[in-house]
């Protein structure tokens, strides 16, 4: 048996607008899934969200790695079995976690020589099957970790603060959320694009200031973000009450991370704050995880077997 993982990710900016090209800064955090392959008789792919064969319905992101990965070797059956740590469906890039994991353990058993390179395109792809429409960054991000810009494909210095995610326990869907986007921009293009590539120029104008270590400055463009996030739809009432129970208690600066809609915020904090801004977040219904960005991207925990 093989066991690869690969970590979730905040954005500190650009989630939607990237999709358009715009300049995105995304963040691998400690928060992985793991995920154990064997050769077996048949298919069967094992996880929360239940126990099924090739399933589009029940496990679409699996099943297209398995599909995909039948380019590179033949797979007749294999057992696939997923643990995360990451809240499914809530902005924490669980999809890219688990798809990207899934390649690289599929990697290892069958001897298929892939590169990071090829792992994180290959799951970009399967996003981009999956979502209909799909930025290369979560992938990107789990598969590289560390802080990257995309569309550059950049590495940049790792954030040196707590980071707290608080979830709203409110399922959302990227597709459904990267959708709806869509369709606002191609009702009001003149109002939409503009957001956006506002959105862009915030990473853009941070790059320097990750580099500088200054997170006041990165805090109060990600509050702009929030802003224009709620702007484009992909707010709600629930992500907006942690949103500002964090800066309440002190957050250098909070917003939604990754497609909105309900799931995660993300709020810097100072060196010794983290405890507070969680609490506060706990206080107005919301769950919170203290959490750091990792240098570590998809990794082999172990070969036995
Ligand atoms: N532990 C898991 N086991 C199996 N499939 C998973 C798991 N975690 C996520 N998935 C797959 O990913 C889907 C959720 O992906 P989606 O892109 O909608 O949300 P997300 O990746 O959590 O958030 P975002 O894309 O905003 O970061 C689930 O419906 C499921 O198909
Ligand atoms: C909403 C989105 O920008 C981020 C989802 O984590 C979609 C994508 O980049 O594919
Ligand atoms: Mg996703």
């Amino acid at each position: 048996m093989i066991t690869c993982s690969a970590p979730g990710k905040v954005y500190l900016f650009g989630e939607h607008a990237v999709v358009y090209g715009e300049s995105a800064i995304c963040c691998a955090i400690e928060l992985r899934t793991k995920v154990s392959v064997e050769k077996s008789d048949e298919i069967i792919i094992e996880s929360v969200l239940g126990r099924t064969g090739l399933d589009h319905d029940n496990h679409p992101y699996v099943s297209y790695v398995i599909e995909k990965m039948r380019q590179f070797t033949d797979i007749q059956g294999v057992h696939i079995v997923i643990e995360s740590q990451l809240p499914v469906g809530s902005g924490l890039g669980s999809s890219a976690a688990v798809t990207v994991a899934s390649i690289q353990a599929l990697n290892h058993l069958y001897e298929c020589e892939l590169s990071l390179e090829d792992i994180a395109k290959t799951g970009h792809e399967i996003e981009r099957m999956v979502q209909g429409n799909a930025s290369p960054t979560d992938t990107y991000v789990s598969t590289m970790g560390g802080v990257v810009m995309i569309p550059q494909r950049k590495k940049l210095d790792l954030i040196n603060c707590p980071i707290v995610v608080g979830n709203t326990h409110k399922f959302s869907s990227t597709k459904e959320l990267v959708g709806n986007v869509a369709k606002l921009r191609s009702d009001f293009p003149s109002v939409v694009e503009p957001i956006l590539s506002n959105i862009g120029q915030m990473s853009i104008l941070a790059e320097r200031l990750v580099a500088e270590g200054d997170y006041e400055t990165i805090g109060k463009l990600m509050n702009i973000n929030q802003g224009l996030l709620d702007a484009i739809g992909v707010g709600s009432a629930e992500l907006s009450s942690l949103v500002y129970a964090a800066r309440g208690s002190g957050a250098i600066s909070a917003k939604i991370t990754g497609a909105g809609g309900g799931g995660c915020m993300v709020a810097l904090a100072r060196e010794n704050n983290a405890q507070d801004i969680a609490k506060a977040i706990e206080d107005t219904g919301g769950e919170a995880i203290i959490t750091k960005n990792t240098a570590e991207g998809v990794r082999l925990e172990s070969l036995h077997g």
